[in-house]
């Protein structure tokens, strides 16, 4: 499937991070969120960027699958590395993912608890634990929620919310606070503040 141009918009506008990365990660969120794994719906967390800091506070849930792999086999735009996310998805925990585009660990503990965060109401400690690592770090968090959304967080901050489906956006209740834009191609339609 041909790349969403939005994709690269809303990514190049992140700063601190690989924005060819980002965008890698994001398109590989939505495949994600669309296809699910057998027949059920898969949520996870992508951290990307700022990959040391991340390493330091976060821990490994379980013996780390992509440990003892070389770089070179674990590149995000490899489609053998993004079959095998897709699978080691449904495990519990965060993917950690290195600005030249190496997914470092996978199942990880994001230890990154913060009080003062403004996120919104409603999303619960994956989104917590994304809007945390974001402002802790200079890292962008890419989540996948169970309910097939995805939402992009950066700067302790909701900044993105991409809906994987264009069915979904009627009626959809955005999430990103303040004012908003709205783009939308033939596949995804995404929400950004608008700042
Ligand atoms: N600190 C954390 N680091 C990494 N993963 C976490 C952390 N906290 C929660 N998770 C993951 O998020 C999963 C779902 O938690 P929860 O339902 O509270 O999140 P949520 O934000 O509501 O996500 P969803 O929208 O997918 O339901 C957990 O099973 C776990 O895999």
């Amino acid at each position: 499937m041909a790349r969403s141009r939005i994709y690269e918009e809303i990514c190049s506008e992140r700063r601190d991070v690989n924005t060819r990365v980002l965008e890698q990660v994001v398109s590989l969120a939505v495949e994600i969120a669309r296809e699910g794994r057998e027949g059920r719906k898969i949520g996870t967390l992508f951290v990307v960027g700022d990959s040391g800091e991340v390493m330091r506070r976060s821990k490994p849930m379980i013996l780390d699958p992509l440990q003892g792999h070389p770089d070179e086999d674990k590149y995000i735009d490899d489609p053998n590395t993004r079959e095998t996310i897709k699978e080691l998805a449904q495990l519990d925990g965060a993917f950690v993912v290195s600005n030249a585009g190496v997914v470092l660990s996978a199942a990880r503990y994001i230890d990154a608890a913060s009080d003062s965060l403004n996120v919104p109401l409603g999303l619960g400690s994956r989104h917590m634990a994304g809007a945390s690592i974001s402002q802790q770090t200079d890292a962008v968090a890419v989540v996948v929620s169970e309910s097939s959304m995805v939402r992009m967080f950066d700067d302790g901050e909701l900044v993105t919310e991409i809906v994987p489906e264009l069915w979904m956006i009627e009626g959809y209740r955005s999430r990103v606070e303040g004012q908003t834009l709205t783009r939308r191609d033939d596949e995804v339609a995404v929400i950004s503040r608008a700042d």
